[in-house]
């Protein structure tokens, strides 16, 4: 597999299953894509404005039934409590040409990732299937470990440009650049702001005496 960022906008994502893990589904595209709750009930995270939901009974549902439901989907995904019905859908979300995410059964060929998301930065992490608890768990990780990181990014953009005015040597820049980003103090007066903590970062880097990089 291989990781890709895909505009949703317009697109239609069709979920099956309106539980805990069918609302996160539907919580993770709704910022985006139309999504259609498709469910024999529904928590109450999915009775907002934005989801669309059909209710439905899906277990004797015949082929027509689940093409008919997913006709215009460009992606989707089974979350219902039932294995084999998933993987039904699966079988008829290939047939109709969309992508398939499976949340259990037979593996789907989309993964949903863990997104870490700012403003100036998108992380996604996954372990394949493999374990979902850790993806989460690095989340929460550098979440909390890296707070300002959206300030350090507009630091860093600017810094590079600047760099770019006074010192001729790329290699220089580039060690300036890397000293920052390893430096904790650095990290800590991001927390005053972006202007004020670019120039303490010039200071100690570049009009400063003290030069620890
Ligand atoms: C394969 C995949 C299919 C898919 O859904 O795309 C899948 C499958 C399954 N997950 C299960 C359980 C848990 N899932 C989580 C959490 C997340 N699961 C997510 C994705 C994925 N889960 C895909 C692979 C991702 C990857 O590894 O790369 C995340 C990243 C994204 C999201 O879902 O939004 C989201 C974290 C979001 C965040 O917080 O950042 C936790 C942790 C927790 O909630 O604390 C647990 C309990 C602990 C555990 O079991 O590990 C079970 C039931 C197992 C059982 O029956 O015991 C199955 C089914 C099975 O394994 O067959
Ligand atoms: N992929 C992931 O991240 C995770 C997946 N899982 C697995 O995903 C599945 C769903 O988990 P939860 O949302 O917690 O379960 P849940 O039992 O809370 O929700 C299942 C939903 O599917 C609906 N449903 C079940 N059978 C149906 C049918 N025949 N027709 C119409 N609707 C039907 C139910 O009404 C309910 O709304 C479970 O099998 C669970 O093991 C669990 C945790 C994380």
């Amino acid at each position: 597999m291989i990781p890709l960022m895909i505009d949703l906008a317009a697109r239609h994502v069709v979920i099956f299953g309106g539980g805990a893990v069918g609302a996160r589904k539907a919580a993770f595209f709704s910022g985006e894509a139309r999504v259609t709750v498709i469910s024999r009930s529904f928590l109450p995270a999915l009775l907002r404005p934005g989801i669309e939901r059909i209710e439905a009974e899906c277990a004797g549902m015949d082929e027509a039934g689940l093409n008919h439901l997913i006709r215009d989907a460009f992606l989707v995904v089974a979350a219902t409590s039932d294995p084999g019905l998933n993987d039904r859908i699966g079988r008829a979300a290939r047939s109709a040409g969309a992508l398939f995410n499976n949340a259990d059964g037979e593996a789907g060929d989309v993964l949903i990732p863990s997104v870490i998301r700012g403003e100036r930065y998108l992380v996604a992490l996954s372990t394949g299937g493999a374990s979902p608890a850790v993806p989460r768990f690095l989340r929460e990780h550098l979440e909390e470990r890296f707070p300002h990181l959206d300030t350090m990014i507009g630091v860093q953009a600017r810094l590079r440009e600047d760099l770019k005015e006074c010192i001729g040597s790329q290699e220089e820049r580039q060690r300036i650049l890397r000293a920052v980003l390893r430096d904790p103090e650095a990290w800590a007066w991001l927390s005053s702001g972006e202007e004020g903590a670019y120039q303490r970062i010039w200071e100690r880097y570049i009009s400063g005496k003290d030069t620890p990089y």
